[in-house]
This record gives structure tokens, C-alpha cells and sequence, in this order.
């Protein structure tokens, strides 16, 4: 059903400058101002019907013109994280069977998530104690934290989080591809005695059998490998399930291209019986894959058995439709549409390189 033509299309570079307060630090990507490419498409619907897209990336690579440059490396902090999402946002109902009993699960519960925010690399000790302080008494039982750069680091870090948390609530570590195979195995064995549930990109994501020889070696300690924010289409899915390479799939809203390459990830990874745990927080992250994973529960997978899905605690408050998370659990939103539109005040200000943030910004870089 056509309902109007497209009228206008605008693309804005809107960034965030989030490296000032070290949030979304990792080993690899060490100075992230969390960024994204925002596209509107409007029509001349009488409804106002529009679409809004977000491509995620890290700040400069905003800039990169694919039609002229060669892919980075993947981490490469210069390079976009590169994740296109463009997605209507007139709603319609998912026409796959609907679980009822789940859905009202859902509703009353929410989908069970997990918090970075408390420790991202280049947060300071008693920055992460305080958060993670803070996160226990608002009721997180799941935290994550990053490691990779320096095992004394990491392993002063580790101990000083289970202090806070205590032995029984779960603990994840995330490397974001900073080691070798053979690295990823010793370094990790190292980490083993803070009892980890994964250990997230230990290695290039594009290196499947790599990856498949880290999970045979951590399984036995009890460390599953969880990788997927960087994988782009259901082929490279497909051959990190046949090779048993992760025990935990994470799908990234943006990096798969299209709401139906996310669907075939959640189809394929129902049929290998491996839980699926999004990949969120950068900018809008969490808005659009909360809409994913309680499909997922409510219309595939039926199971919430080690699933969970990330949360990050940044930059919500510029979204028109901002994720509401209770209890640390995702509570479905109720409105239409993939909750991708941004404040159009919001996206103003953060305008690259002349909105008023980036503005003083520059200038104070410049005195
Ligand atoms: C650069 C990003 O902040 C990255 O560290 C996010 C990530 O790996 C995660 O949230 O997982
Ligand atoms: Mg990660």
C-alpha cells in the first residue's frame, strides 16, 4: 500500500563527544565520541509518514567516503563502526505467531539486561567501584566490563568489581579483538579465577576457526565466547554456529543490514540452540534491538535460558522514543515504529562540526 511519495531526503553527521568522560572506552578504541550518520526520509503523506536511520560510528569515521577509501582494519578507532539501519517508522505489526502467555511476560516483566556502563577502560578505579556500587542498588545483577590492553590491569579491575558485586552475580569481560588466538586463550586463563560467563570478541571477528579454537579451549574453564557486534550478514553467522565458535550470539541492530538479516540470525541461532544477547548502547543501539530480542522471545527462541541483552546508559535523552529500563530489565515500548527517531533539537546541537557543542568545542581546542 503506497501511501505517499518521497519528498525530501537529509543525511547529518551528528556526534556526541563522549571520549571527554572516557565513556565507551575500550582496548582498542580508546578515544570513541559516539557518533552517527542520521538520515530522515520524508514523504508528502498526508500522515507525515516518514523513516529514520542511523548509521553508528565512532566519531571520524563519519567522514570516510566509501567510494574512495579501503576498509580499515575493523577496530580501527578512525573508521566507522559502521552500523546502517534505515527503517520506517510507521509501525505495523510482526505477522510471524505471536506467544501470547510471552508477550504478557513481557509486558509486566520486561527482557532481562545487563549494564557497561560501569566499566568501560578508560574509567578510573574508584569510578568503577562507585559505579558499580551505585548499579547494585539500582537492582543489576549483570555487569560487563572491558578488558585486553594490560593483564595487571585487567586482573586489579577484575577483583576490584567482584569486591563490589560479590561471587554470584554474573560477570562478562569484553576484549573488542585486541588479542591473537593463541593470546586470547593464555590471557583469558589468566582472567579465568574472576569466573567470567564470556569473554566478548577475544580476536578479528572475522576469524571464525580462530574463534572456534578459543571456544574449545575456555569452554572447559567455564568461559563461553560471545562475539557478533561487528559481523555484517547472516553468512558469517552462519559459519560461526556451524564451527561452534561462540556459545552466545550477539546481533547488532545497525551492523546487520536490515531488520530481515537480523530475523535469519535469530532463526539460525533458534535452530544451533545458542542464545542470543544483542550488542547495544553507541547511539541508539538500544532503542532499535530491544525491539529485536522480545521478538525473538515472544515469536522464536520462547526462551530467556543465558539470554540477556546489553544496556548502556548514554545519550537516550536524545531519542524522541527513549528505551525505558526498569528493574534492569527492557520494558517494550508501546508506540509504533522502531523507536529511531532523534530530537531534532538534539540532532542540532550535535550537528559536526557547527552545532553549538562542537562550536566551543573546537574553539577551545583551537585557544
Ligand atoms: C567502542 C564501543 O564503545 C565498544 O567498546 C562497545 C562494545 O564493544 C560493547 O558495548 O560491547
Ligand atoms: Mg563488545
Amino acid at each position: 500500500m503506497v501511501r505517499g511519495r518521497i519528498s525530501r531526503l537529509s543525511v547529518r553527521d551528528v556526534r556526541f563527544p563522549t571520549s571527554l568522560e572516557g565513556h565507551g572506552s575500550d582496548a582498542m578504541h580508546t578515544d570513541p565520541d559516539y557518533s552517527a550518520a542520521y538520515v530522515v526520509i520524508e514523504t508528502d503523506a498526508e500522515d507525515g509518514l516518514k523513516g529514520c536511520g542511523i548509521t553508528f560510528t565512532l566519531g571520524k569515521g563519519t567522514e570516510v567516503d566509501w567510494s574512495r577509501e579501503g576498509r580499515g582494519a575493523p577496530g580501527d578507532s578512525s573508521h566507522p563502526k559502521c552500523s546502517v539501519g534505515l527503517v520506517g517508522q510507521a509501525g505495523g505489526k510482526a505477522c510471524l505467531e505471536v506467544t501470547r502467555g510471552h508477550e504478557e511476560q513481557m509486558l509486566a516483566q520486561g527482557y532481562p539486561a545487563y549494564t557497561t556502563s560501569c566499566a568501560w577502560l578508560g574509567y578510573s578505579d574508584d569510578t568503577l567501584k562507585q559505579l558499580c556500587t551505585q548499579a547494585l542498588k539500582d537492582g543489576w545483577i549483570r555487569f560487563k566490563v572491558k578488558v585486553g590492553a594490560d593483564l595487571q590491569d585487567d586482573e586489579r579491575r577484575c577483583q576490584l568489581i567482584r569486591d563490589v558485586i560479590g561471587p554470584e552475580k554474573t560477570l562478562m569481560m569484553d576484549a573488542n579483538q585486541r588479542w591473537d588466538v593463541p593470546e586470547a586463550v593464555e590471557w583469558m586463563s589468566k582472567l579465568a579465577k574472576f569466573k567470567p560467563l564470556w569473554i566478548e570478541e577475544p580476536t578479528s571477528p572475522d576469524d571464525i576457526l580462530g574463534h572456534a579454537t578459543i571456544s574449545k579451549a575456555l569452554v572447559p574453564l567455564g568461559i563461553g565466547v560471545a562475539t557478533g557486534e561487528q559481523c555484517h550478514n547472516r553468512v558469517l553467522f552462519k559459519q560461526l554456529l556451524q564451527a561452534k565458535a561462540l556459545q552466545f550470539l550477539q546481533i547488532d541492530s545497525c551492523r546487520l543490514g536490515s531488520v530481515n538479516e537480523n530475523l535469519s540470525v535469530l532463526l539460525m541461532a533458534k535452530k544451533f540452540e545458542i542464545p542470543v544477547c544483542p550488542h547495544a548502547g553507541g547511539v541508539g543501539l538500544c532503542e532499535l534491538v530491544q525491539h529485536l530480542i522480545l521478538f525473538d522471545y515472544i515469536s522464536v527462541s520462547a526462551s530467556l535460558k543465558n539470554r540477556m541483552c546489553e544496556y548502556v546508559d548514554h545519550l537516550h535523552e536524545h531519542f524522541k522514543y527513549p528505551v525505558m529500563v526498569q528493574r534492569a530489565s527492557y520494558m517494550p515500548p508501546k508506540d509504533a515504529g522502531y523507536s529511531t527517531e532523534m530530537k531534532e533539537e538534539s540532532v542540532k546541537k550535535h550537528q559536526y562540526p557547527d552545532g553549538e557543542v562542537w562550536k566551543k568545542l573546537l574553539a577551545a581546542q583551537e585557544n
